[in-house]
């Protein structure tokens, strides 16, 4: 399948001449064919426009049909099979294991979207009776329904070419709500977009979607990201990134003359806590499964186990003995792009100068385009005195705060910021300390778990991939799972409309869906 390197404007291929840009190899950094038109003020324009004209068509498609919509591109995806997953290993540098296991997941969750839309739930009709003899006032008949928001731009992701990218989360979920969807593509990947925008487009002619629903647009700097998200038609944007890039763009849209959401995942650093008798009965092993997740991908996960804590005992330095080996051991990986190698390499070095740190280990040499893996310490009281450390290096560096006292490790998570994931080593003798912690893990992540590592994000409808600012924007919604719908969807109530203007799933008698009725859950 030739790649052209064109945009893709509601079904058009459209072609610019002037400066591109090529996607280089991530393992060697040699340019890759074609070059990519870089989009125009015109293209802007026109992928805006299609959009706007597609959302009233498209909101109002039966949820069935935008279902099998969904599933289409699926299908679509699914058939790409090793073209797709050979361009995304060149332009990304990670393994095919895992990016086979990422179109998997990306094709998995359109279907599970579609699942979404049969079940309706996510509509939360509710229907209040109107009273009309009632005292001292007639009660209105209400009825309310979630309806989509707009069209929404979606920046794809660097770290994951797929399930964060042209049909990843965000585009299944903002399509899946009935939102039209223009994706700005990340330049670390074009190839790769371009073939999953092509599956989108046979989708949208198979199902016969109005044209605007899909568009994606190119460009190597901010220029085309901020003429969309400050475009007046765009009513939410999507954002899996940097945290200066998502602060930027929370900025703009808050600065529109109609401001819009903001849903972005930023920066974390997953806390894990290493409860006294967990640590004492499997010290070892805990140091090695921890290097495991944190090597995993070349730590090019948001959800990255970055921070570690735990108090002072023999048992913390049997675990660190047995981290600092597998670090030691630990081979060097092909980073995503040469910025994220640079941006990680600074930030390892900025730890390593940093007064009160100190570098345990360092991972195996590579090549010029790898990052070593590299593990610090401190103790609470430093992290106290200086919680800056706490922010998020990019890459499979991590920190191991040792803490003399209860009180200490309580002080430190009151300094840290909001975060996707909190982790629990524990046993049942740690139970009484876990649950003083747990309150405060509440208020700080969106993702609580016990006994596992926050690497590996399950695909659910109880899923809460999401955290306070600045892991994600603020933190009231996830990026993963179907919840994920809930951010480009508003809410609308009907007073007193006749049957006939009614929307379906709020007619009287069976609407297939859960609905409150006049007080009582159906169905
Ligand atoms: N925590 C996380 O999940 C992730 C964090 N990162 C961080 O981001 C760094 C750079 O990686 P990138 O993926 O390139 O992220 P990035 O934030 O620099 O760029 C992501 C996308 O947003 C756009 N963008 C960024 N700033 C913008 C602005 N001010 N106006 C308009 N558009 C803008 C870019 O063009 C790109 O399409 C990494 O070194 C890492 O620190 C990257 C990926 C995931
Ligand atoms: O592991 C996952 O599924 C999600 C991780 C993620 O969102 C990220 O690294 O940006």
């Amino acid at each position: 399948m030739a790649l052209t390197g064109d945009l893709f404007i509601a079904s058009k291929r459209v072609h610019r001449d002037g400066p591109g840009f090529q996607a280089v190899a991530a393992s060697t950094g040699a340019p890759l064919e074609p070059s990519f038109s870089v989009a125009t003020k015109e293209d802007v324009e026109a992928a805006t426009a299609a959009a706007e004209a597609a959302f009233p068509i498209y909101s109002n498609l039966p949820r069935e049909k935008r279902a099998e919509f969904l599933e289409a591109i699926a299908e679509e995806i699914d058939a790409l099979g090793e073209t797709l997953t050979e361009r995304a290993m060149q332009e990304s540098g990670l393994p095919h294991a895992r990016l086979t296991g990422e179109r998997g997941r990306t094709s998995g969750q359109l279907r599970l979207f579609a699942k979404e839309l049969r079940l309706g739930e996510y509509l939360r009709a509710r229907i209040d009776h109107a009273i009309p003899d009632r005292q001292p006032a007639p009660k209105p008949d209400l009825r309310l329904r979630m309806i989509p928001v707009g069209p929404v731009v979606v920046f794809g992701a660097s770290n994951f070419p797929l399930a964060f990218s042209v049909a990843g989360g965000d585009t299944a979920s903002a399509l899946a709500a009935g939102c039209p969807v223009i994706v700005k593509g990340h330049s670390a990947h074009p190839g790769t977009s371009e073939l999953v925008a092509g599956a989108i487009e046979r989708a949208v002619a198979r199902t016969g979607m109005p044209a605007g629903v899909f568009s994606l647009i190119n460009g190597a700097g901010n220029e085309v990201g901020s003429a969309l998200v400050s475009h007046p038609v765009v009513k939410a944007v999507g954002f899996t990134g940097s945290r200066g890039g998502g602060t930027a763009l929370m900025k703009l849209a808050a600065s529109r003359p109609v401001p819009i959401p903001v849903y972005a995942e930023m920066s974390s650093i997953n806390p894990v806590f290493l409860l006294p008798a967990a640590l004492e009965s499997r010290a070892e092993a805990l140091g090695k499964a921890y290097i495991g997740s944190l090597t995993m991908g070349a730590g090019q996960f948001c959800t990255n186990p970055g921070l570690v804590l735990a108090l002072e005992s023999p048992a913390l330095d049997r675990f660190l003995a047995a981290a600092t080996e597998a670090v030691s051991g630990a081979a060097a990986q092909t980073m995503l792009t040469p910025g994220i190698l640079k941006a990680y390499e600074q930030g390892v070095a900025r730890w390593a100068a940093a007064p009160g740190l100190n570098q345990v280990a360092q991972g195996q040499e590579g090549s010029a385009s790898c990052g070593r893996a590299a593990l610090f310490t401190m103790t609470g009281a430093d992290f106290i005195a200086d919680p800056s450390h706490a922010e998020e290096v990019f890459g499979a560096a991590s920190l191991l705060v040792r803490c003399a006292t209860i009180e200490e490790l309580l002080k430190v998570v009151s300094l840290l910021e909001g975060q996707l994931t909190a982790t629990l080593h524990l046993d049942d003798a740690d139970t009484e300390v876990a649950a003083q912690l747990l309150p405060l893990l509440e208020r700080l992540a969106g993702r609580i778990l016990a006994n596992g590592w926050p690497t590996g994000v399950e695909v659910t409808d109880a899923q809460v991939h999401g955290g306070p600012f600045p892991s994600t924007a603020d933190g009231r919604s996830t990026s993963v799972g179907t919840l994920a719908i809930d951010r480009f969807l508003r809410p609308v109530a009907y007073q007193d409309l006749p049957a006939a203007l009614l929307p379906a799933d709020l007619r009287d008698g069976d609407a297939g869906i859960p609905r409150r009725i006049d007080g009582k859950p159906t169905l």
